[in-house]
C-alpha cells in the first residue's frame, strides 16, 4: 500500500488522460487488426474460390493470413473478454531505463511489431507481480489501471524504487489490492490478473512437469491461482496443452458455475471444467449430482471398495447348480464335459490378457480347444467341423451366454442391492453393518450418486466396453437388371467391425489435470481422475483443515501415491484475502480446537465490524433469521449466503422464500456447508452451528468452512431450547 500524499484532483485527471490516450491507441490498433484480418479472410476466400484467372499461389495467401493471424487471434480473444471485468489493459511499469511497459490480458503489437500491451503471462510482465520495494526489479513505479470497457476510470500506484523517485512520476491511490478486496461480490468469481501477489505468481508460473501442490488456508486464493495457472500453462506451452487438453475438476456444479467466467475473462476458452460427479460422463454417458449421506459416501469412496468390485465382477450371474456349472456337449454321439475347475482355469487364463467384455472370443476359443482335447482319438473329424458342431448346439450357446456374459458397469454395481451377496463379498473388507448400508442404498433405486460414478468408472475399466454383437449383414446378390452396382463384401463387414473397435471407447485423457478442493477427493475418485491423466502433469489444490470426510489418512495416501516419485513442488499461500480479520480470528479459534496444526493464513483486511453471535429459541428462530437477512441485505451490496445444516435447509429456504425477501432471490443463497465449499458471499448467516458440527463427519472442520465464507459480515444464530449460546461458543470460552 502506498504511503504518499494524495495528489491534487487535476494531477489525477492529467494522469488519467495520459493513460486513456494509450488505451485508445490499443483499441484503435485492435479495430484495425480485426478489419485487416476480416479482409484477408474475405479476399483469400474469393481469390482461392472464385477467380481462377487472378489465382494467387497458395503459399502467398497463407503468408498473408499468417501475418495477421496474431491480430485476428487477439481480436477473437478480445470478443470473449467479459465487459463486466476490468478492461483489456490493467497495468503499467515505469522502468529505471525509462522504458514504459503496459500489461494486459492479451499481447498487442503495433504495425512495427512493437508491443503496445504485453500479455500478463509473458516473462516481461513478471516484475509487475514480483517487484517489491526491497527487490524492485528495475521498476520505479507500478501502476494498476482500472478500466471499464475501453475507459480508464482509476489508477493505483506503488512506488517501488524511491532512489529513482526524483523523476517526475506521479504516485496515485491507496493500493489496488485493497480496493479489489473490498469490492462487492457477485454470483461469479472474478479474475485477479491485475493484483496477483508475488507468492501467488510463483505458483502460477511454476514449471508444468510432474505435480504442483498449492496449499493454504481458506481465502488464500488457491482456486483463483490455480485457474490463472491453467491460463499460464496454455500460454507458455500452448501446443502441448491446447492439443492435449487441460481439465479443471471442482467439487460441484454450483462451484463450476461460480468459477466458469475466470478463464474466458483471461482470454482462454479451451479448458474443460468438470464437477467431480461429471468426470466419468465420458465413459458412463451421464453425470451425477446427488451426494450420498456422509457415512455412505465415506464407504463408497474408500479404497476397500476396490477388491469388493473385483470380486463382484468375478461373481457368476446366478447361483448355479453343479449341473449348470459345467459344460456338456455331444459330438458324434460322444459326451464331452468340461468341469467347473477346468472352466475356472480357462477363465483366469483369459482374464490375464483380456478385460471381461473383450475376452469372450478368446474364452470361446479356449473352451473349444479344451473340448477338442477331450475328443476320443477314434472320432474322425476336422477341427473346423468339430467347432461348428459344438457351437451349433443350443446347450453350448446358453452356457456361454451365462458363463461369459457381456456386462455393463451399471448392471454389475446394481447387483450390490442384494444384501446377501453384498455381505458375503464384503467379508473381510467392510463390516457387516457397512455392507448392509451399501446394499440398502442400492436397493432404494435412487439415481446414481457422485460417489457411485467413481465406482462405475472403476467397473467400466475392469470390464472393458461392451462389444455389441453385430447382426450379420445379409449378403446382397445382384439380380439380373438390378440398379445396385456393388455388393456388401466380407471386407466391408470386417471394416464395420473395426470401426467399433472397443479400444477406441476409452475415457478422455488430458495433458494437465488441475484438482481443486483436493482434500475431499476420495481414494476411489483419485483412481477415476488418474485414468484421465495417465501421462498428465498435475496441479493439486487443497486445505486439509477444510476436509469434510472422516478418513483424511486414506485420501492423503492416495494423493501421495499419485505424486509418487514424480518431480513435485509445493507452494503455500499465506494470506487470507477473503475474510475480514475480525471474522477470521473467530474462525481460526474454532478450527484450532480440533486441528491444532491447521495452516492458518494471515487475514489482511480490517473492517472494524465484529461477527454477530446470536441465539434463539425454536419459537423465535424464523423471525431472527428473517430480521438478520433483511438487515444484511441493506448493509452489503452483493451476495448473502445462508448456510444451514442439512436437516434445516428445507425449512430455511421455505421461510425466506415466503417472506418479503423473496424478491432478492438472486442475491440470497440458502446452502449446506458442503454446497458452500469454495464459494464466498459478502455476508453470511450461519444457522445452528452446533447442528453443522454434529451432522457432518467433518464436524468442526465443516463449521470452519462455513465461518470462512463471508467477505464482509458474519452472523451466527444458535438454536437452543432456552435461547442460550450453543455448545460451540461455550467450547470457545473454555478454550
Ligand atoms: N491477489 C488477489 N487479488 C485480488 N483478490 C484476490 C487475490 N487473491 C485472492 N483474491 C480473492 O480472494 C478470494 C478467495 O480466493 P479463493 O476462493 O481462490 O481462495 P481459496 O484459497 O480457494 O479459498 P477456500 O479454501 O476457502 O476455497 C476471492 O474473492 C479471490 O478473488
Amino acid at each position: 500500500m502506498s504511503d504518499h500524499p494524495t495528489p491534487a484532483g487535476d494531477v489525477i485527471e492529467r494522469e488519467l488522460a495520459v493513460e486513456q490516450a494509450h488505451i485508445d491507441a490499443v483499441y484503435a490498433r485492435l479495430a484495425e487488426a480485426t478489419r485487416a484480418a476480416e479482409q484477408v479472410a474475405t479476399e483469400g476466400r474469393s481469390l482461392f474460390q472464385t477467380d481462377r484467372s487472378s489465382f494467387v499461389r497458395e503459399e502467398d495467401g497463407t503468408g498473408l493470413y499468417e501475418r495477421d493471424v496474431f491480430a485476428f487471434q487477439s481480436a477473437k480473444r478480445l470478443a470473449v473478454l467479459d465487459a463486466e471485468h476490468e478492461g483489456l489493459v490493467f497495468g503499467r511499469l515505469d522502468r529505471t531505463d525509462g522504458e514504459v511497459r503496459y500489461i494486459g490480458r492479451i499481447g498487442v503489437r503495433d504495425d512495427d511489431y512493437e508491443p503496445l500491451v504485453i500479455d500478463w503471462r509473458a516473462r516481461a510482465a513478471e516484475p509487475f507481480y514480483r517487484a517489491t520495494p526491497s527487490d524492485p526489479m528495475e521498476v520505479i513505479r507500478r501502476r494498476v489501471l482500472r478500466c471499464r470497457g475501453d475507459r480508464v476510470i482509476g489508477i493505483e500506484d506503488d512506488l517501488l524504487d524511491s532512489d529513482h523517485a526524483d523523476t517526475d512520476l506521479v504516485v496515485v491511490g491507496e493500493g489496488a489490492l485493497m480496493a479489489a478486496l473490498s469490492r462487492a461480490r457477485g454470483p461469479r468469481m472474478r479474475d485477479i490478473v491485475a493484483t496477483i501477489q508475488a507468492e501467488q505468481d510463483e505458483a502460477i508460473r511454476a514449471p508444468y512437469q510432474g505435480v504442483t501442490v498449492i496449499a493454504g488456508g481458506p481465502g488464500t486464493g488457491k482456486t483463483v491461482v490455480a485457474l490463472h495457472r491453467a491460463a499460464y500453462l496454455l500460454y507458455s506451452h500452448r501446443r502441448r496443452f491446447e492439443n492435449g487438453g487441460v481439465l479443471v475438476v471442482g467439487p460441484s456444479r454450483v462451484f463450476m458455475n461460480y468459477i466458469e467466467r475466470v478463464l474466458p475473462s483471461l482470454g482462454e476458452d479451451s479448458v474443460i471444467l468438470r464437477a467431480i460427479g461429471s468426470v466419468a460422463a465420458d465413459v458412463l454417458g451421464f453425470r451425477a449430482e446427488r451426494v450420498d449421506p456422509a457415512e455412505l459416501h465415506a464407504i463408497k469412496g474408500s479404497v476397500r471398495m476396490l477388491p469388493l468390485l473385483r470380486k463382484l465382477v468375478d461373481e457368476p450371474l446366478a447361483e448355479q447348480t453343479a449341473e449348470q456349472a459345467r459344460l456338456r456337449v455331444i459330438v458324434k454321439g460322444e459326451v464331452l464335459i468340461l468341469t467347473p475347475e477346468k472352466l475356472a482355469r480357462i477363465r483366469a487364463d483369459v482374464l490375464r490378457y483380456h478385460k471381461l467384455n473383450q475376452g469372450r472370443a478368446a474364452a470361446e476359443q479356449a473352451v473349444l480347444t479344451a473340448l477338442w482335447e477331450r475328443k476320443p482319438a477314434e472320432i474322425e473329424i476336422e477341427r473346423e467341423e468339430f467347432d461348428d458342431l459344438v457351437t451349433d448346439q443350443a446347450d453350448y450357446r446358453s452356457f456361454i451366454q451365462s458363463w461369459w456374459p457381456s456386462l455393463t458397469a451399471v448392471q454389475v454395481l446394481g447387483r450390490l442391492s442384494d444384501p446377501g451377496l453384498a455381505v458375503r463379498l464384503a467379508d473381510g473388507l467392510l463390516t457387516r453393518a457397512e455392507a448392509e448400508l451399501l446394499a440398502g442404498a442400492y436397493a432404494e433405486n435412487a439415481d446414481w450418486s457422485v460417489a457411485d460414478t467413481a465406482l462405475l468408472d472403476e467397473l467400466a475399466a475392469i470390464l472393458g466396453p461392451v462389444i455389441e454383437e453385430a447382426e450379420p449383414d445379409p449378403l446382397l446378390f445382384l439380380a439380373d437388371g438390378s440398379e445396385v452396382s456393388e455388393v456388401v463384401t466380407i471386407s466391408d463387414r470386417t471394416a464395420v467391425r473395426r470401426e467399433s473397435d472397443p479400444f477406441d471407447l476409452v475415457h478422455d485423457t488430458y495433458a494437465h489435470v488441475l484438482v481443486d478442493e483436493a482434500q475431499d477427493i476420495t481414494p476411489m475418485q483419485w483412481r477415476m481422475l488418474r485414468r484421465r491423466g495417465g501421462q498428465a502433469s498435475w496441479t493439486i489444490v487443497g486445505d486439509p483443515a477444510q476436509s469434510s470426510w472422516p478418513d483424511a489418512r486414506e485420501s492423503q495416501e492416495a494423493l501421495d501415491d499419485l505424486i509418487g516419485r514424480a518431480p513435485n513442488r509445493r507452494f503455500r499461500m499465506s494470506t487470507n484475502y477473503r475474510s475480514p480479520a475480525e471474522v477470521f480470528e473467530l474462525a481460526a479459534k474454532v478450527v484450532a480446537q480440533v486441528e491444532p496444526n491447521a495452516d492458518l493464513p494471515r487475514a489482511v483486511r480490517h473492517t472494524d465490524i465484529e461477527p454477530i453471535l446470536l441465539a434463539a429459541t425454536p419459537a423465535e428462530a424464523d423471525r431472527v433469521l428473517l430480521d438478520q437477512v433483511t438487515e444484511l441485505s441493506g448493509q452489503v451490496a452483493g451476495t448473502i449466503g445462508v448456510i444451514c445444516p442439512p436437516s434445516r435447509i428445507a425449512h430455511a429456504s421455505q421461510v425466506l422464500g415466503h417472506s418479503e425477501l423473496a424478491g432478492l432471490a438472486d442475491r440470497i443463497n440458502v446452502v449446506t456447508p458442503l454446497e458452500a465449499k469454495g464459494l464466498e458471499y459478502d455476508a453470511v448467516v450461519v444457522v445452528s452451528p452446533d447442528d453443522i458440527v454434529t451432522e457432518s463427519p467433518g464436524g468442526v472442520r465443516v463449521l470452519y468452512v462455513a465461518l470462512t465464507r463471508p467477505t464482509q459480515r458474519l452472523v451466527t444464530i444458535d438454536l437452543t431450547a432456552a435461547g442460550e449460546p450453543g455448545a460451540w461458543r461455550r467450547a470457545l470460552q473454555e478454550g
